[in-house]
């Protein structure tokens, strides 16, 4: 059988005396939309940065594309194709939306940030971030600045950021937080749309989207799978609903 894109094997991160990723083993399947859940503080940031490279792990293996990346730096993985778009807004306010997007390309091209007054006139960062833009539905918004959009237009560009770097895999963390409903809604129906051409890591509170959009679900607590399956197996995992979805009951209105 072919290796997964992503497989993660026995990994531990400690802070301190809190072992915050407890020998966790994970893969996921290339085209499949994982969504990783749990209660606060169950180390899904934290698994995340280890997998994008911003924490290194205690101990354990990351393998993506069939290449050992436990110990790459981060930029070397965004050239492999691992792409991470933030819980934390990370956009510059006062540029625009293209030229957001153009400065994700033109650092996955290997170019500084210095060159980019000349960058922002090439024809060819411009093109690929109009085509990032268009891909979240941003395409007539690319010259207004970041200050002057919405939150959801901020979090829907935070997407094409993430996008113009050309990710085999995009780990998303937690993309609907802070929207309303109408919003929220605009975020599923990009995500629907998005995985259909790449993989997509989900760390999500809102249980709808989860529901909705998961082909499989893992589910972490005090740093480690209690459960990772498809979400009709989740929804009826015992152990799952006393330690995370019990009070959740939204999760059960969606089929
Ligand atoms: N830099 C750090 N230093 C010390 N402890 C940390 C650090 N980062 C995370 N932790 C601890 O590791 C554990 C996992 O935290 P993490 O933020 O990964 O959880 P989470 O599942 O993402 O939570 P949330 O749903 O609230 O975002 C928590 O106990 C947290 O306090």
């Amino acid at each position: 059988m072919a290796e997964p894109l992503l497989r993660i094997e026995n990994l531990v991160r400690r802070f301190g005396g809190i072992v915050a990723t407890d020998n966790l083993s994970l893969d996921i399947a290339k085209g499949e939309l994982h969504a990783i859940i749990g209660p606060n503080g169950a180390g899904k940031t934290t698994l995340i940065s280890q997998l994008i490279g911003q924490l290194c792990p205690t101990a354990g293996t990351i393998r993506f594309a069939g290449q050992d990346v436990t110990h790459l730096p981060a930029w070397k993985r965004s050239h492999l194709g691992l792409a991470r778009s933030f819980q934390i807004t990370s956009l510059l306010p006062n540029f625009t939306a293209a030229d957001n997007v153009a400065l994700a390309a033109q650092a996955r091209d290997g170019h500084s940030f210095r060159f980019f007054g000349n960058a922002r006139k090439e024809k060819s960062l411009r093109a690929t971030a109009l085509a990032a833009l268009e891909r979240v539905g941003l395409a007539g918004r690319a010259d207004v600045a970041v200050s002057q959009l919405s939150h959801g237009e901020q979090r829907e560009l935070e997407l094409a950021v993430a996008l113009a770097t050309q990710p085999q895999l995009l780990l998303l963390d937690e993309p609907m937080a802070g929207l309303g409903a109408t919003e929220s809604a605009r975020m599923v129906k990009l995500l629907a749309d998005l995985r259909k051409e790449v993989t997509i890591v989900l760390v999500e509170h809102d249980m709808n989207a989860v529901f909705a959009l998961a082909d499989r679900i893992t589910v972490l607590v005090y740093g480690r799978v209690i459960a990772s399956d498809v979400p009709a197996v989740i929804r009826g995992n015992e152990e799952v609903k006393r330690a995370y979805l019990g009070d959740q009951h939204v999760v059960t209105s969606h089929g």
